[in-house]
């Protein structure tokens, strides 16, 4: 799988990975050269306004399949050696052995290192007047993570880049684990019990698979192998698809095993991905951004406080960095009203939603990271927002740079409701709201 004969460095179908798509494809300018930074980013409107705090909220960088994936790619690679042993030759893939074993359970590959490790020397030389060797050896460079080993190990990475461009060496710099912030949709009782657990509540990706759309799929790729039509299943799809994306994500080969797909079959891929996370962690249930209200008082907490301080003198934290899961990310998002469709992504309409807003793997890759920085400018606080590096423009506004207080009014509603423990009780114990 190495080293496959004529086989361009990225597959044809690698913007088509979803949240299993790397950080590269959403920026493609980083191939070349992984430390650049996008120079051309729109300029504050005014020249005296400084920086005073930054927030990123950042997924883990690439990991290999959860031991939920491997069980199915497993079973995939079962029914192809036995099946379709001709395909194997064809391809050159008959001396390949199946490498992905169930201990991987989504930890972080070698490559998901390097993703971190790259993104905090971007970032550093991103924002030289907050991510500075003084902040970072002066404990002003907080650093949070979700306990999930790639989180843990992503965050370690992180702290590696940092001490990279500083050129420090030797120093150990501390991070917190807090689970209530980085996965709070494990402490949501109404998220568990009518998104988790409740099967129906992503019924529209079971029903995206009996489509016409996702069965042609199926049948390509069954004519392709030249087994049975019953024998693809969306599972063995979905295994055949991930045996192409990890293989580039982690070891940055084109397998053969992408020649089971074309364009049209990736991008059909691709939608049954996107539904599966508007419907259990965005706009499909409203309880999945609702989820993370903690989340957001904490961002929006710290940047007042930071605007605060910063006026009486001494910021006491000028840079948090955030390391969490797609799903960390998403709802958060979702509550910002970013990335919404008019037409709700169902199973009936991925012909018309190919110019949709929601694309998870451009969301959210590998190390995706949404970062918020909060400026100190002569006529007020104002707060820029980019996500994968790239600048973002909050709903209602029509700067880059829109005034702090601009904003707050936009999320007045949620800035002083959003109450993570009303939104999360199960509907028949919520606490009474006072009359
Ligand atoms: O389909 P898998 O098992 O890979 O789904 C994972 C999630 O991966 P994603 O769907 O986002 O690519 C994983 O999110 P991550 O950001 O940590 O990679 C999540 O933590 C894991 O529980 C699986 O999500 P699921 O909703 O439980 O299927």
């Amino acid at each position: 799988e190495n080293n496959i004969p004529d086989a361009p460095g990225i597959p044809s179908i690698a913007t088509y990975f979803g949240t299993k798509g790397r950080y590269e494809e959403v920026n493609p300018y980083l191939i070349n050269d992984i430390l650049a930074v996008n120079e051309t980013l729109p300029l504050l409107p005014s020249t005296d306004c400084r920086a005073v705090h930054l927030t990123a909220v950042i997924r883990h960088g690439t990991r290999y399949p959860t031991t939920k994936n491997v069980k199915k790619m497993r079973h995939f690679y079962d029914l192809v050696l036995s099946s379709a042993s001709d395909w194997m030759q064809n391809v050159s893939l008959s001396q390949w052995e199946m490498w992905y074993t169930e201990d991987m359970d989504g930890r972080l590959a070698r490559k998901g290192q390097e993703d971190h490790t790259h993104l905090a020397q971007r970032l550093a030389k991103s924002f030289p007047t907050l991510i500075t060797e003084q902040n970072l050896r002066s404990g002003r460079i907080k650093m949070i993570t979700s306990s999930k080993h790639r989180c843990v190990n992503s965050t370690i990475a992180f702290k590696r880049g940092l001490m990279t461009y500083f050129n420090i060496e030797g120093e150990e710099f501390d991070h917190e684990v807090n689970d209530a912030l980085m996965r709070f949709f494990d402490q949501c009782d109404r998220f568990i019990a009518e998104v988790e657990k409740n099967k129906n509540a992503l019924m529209e990706v079971e029903n995206f698979h009996s489509t016409p759309e996702m069965k042609r799929v199926f049948e390509k790729i069954a004519d392709r192998l030249k087994v049975p039509y019953s024998a693809i299943t969306a599972d063995m799809a979905e295994a055949a698809f991930y045996f192409c994306a990890y293989a580039f994500a982690i070891k940055s080969v084109n397998s053969p095993w992408c020649q089971l797909f074309d364009y049209a079959d990736a991008q059909v891929m691709e939608y049954a991905d996107d539904l599966k996370h508007y419907w259990k962690r965005s706009y499909g249930h409203e309880i999945n951004s609702k989820s993370s209200c903690n989340l957001f008082h904490d961002v929006f907490t710290r940047l007042d406080k930071a605007a605060f301080d910063h006026r009486s003198g001494q910021v006491s934290e000028a840079v948090t960095v955030q390391i969490g899961h797609a799903e960390t990310l998403l709802p958060l998002l979702t509550l910002l009203g970013l990335f919404k469709d008019i037409t709700p992504l169902t199973a009936d309409n991925f012909a018309k939603q190919s110019g949709r807003a929601f694309r998870a793997g451009r969301i959210v890759p590998y190390a995706g990271n949404l970062v918020l920085v909060l400026y100190d400018c002569p006529e007020g606080s104002r707060l820029e927002t980019r996500l994968n590096e790239q600048p973002l423009m909050l709903p209602k506004t029509d700067t880059y740079f829109p005034l702090l207080e601009e904003v707050k009014r936009h999320y007045a509603e949620l800035l002083q409701g959003c109450d993570q423990k009303a939104e999360c009780a199960l509907p028949h114990v919520r606490p009474q709201t006072a009359v």
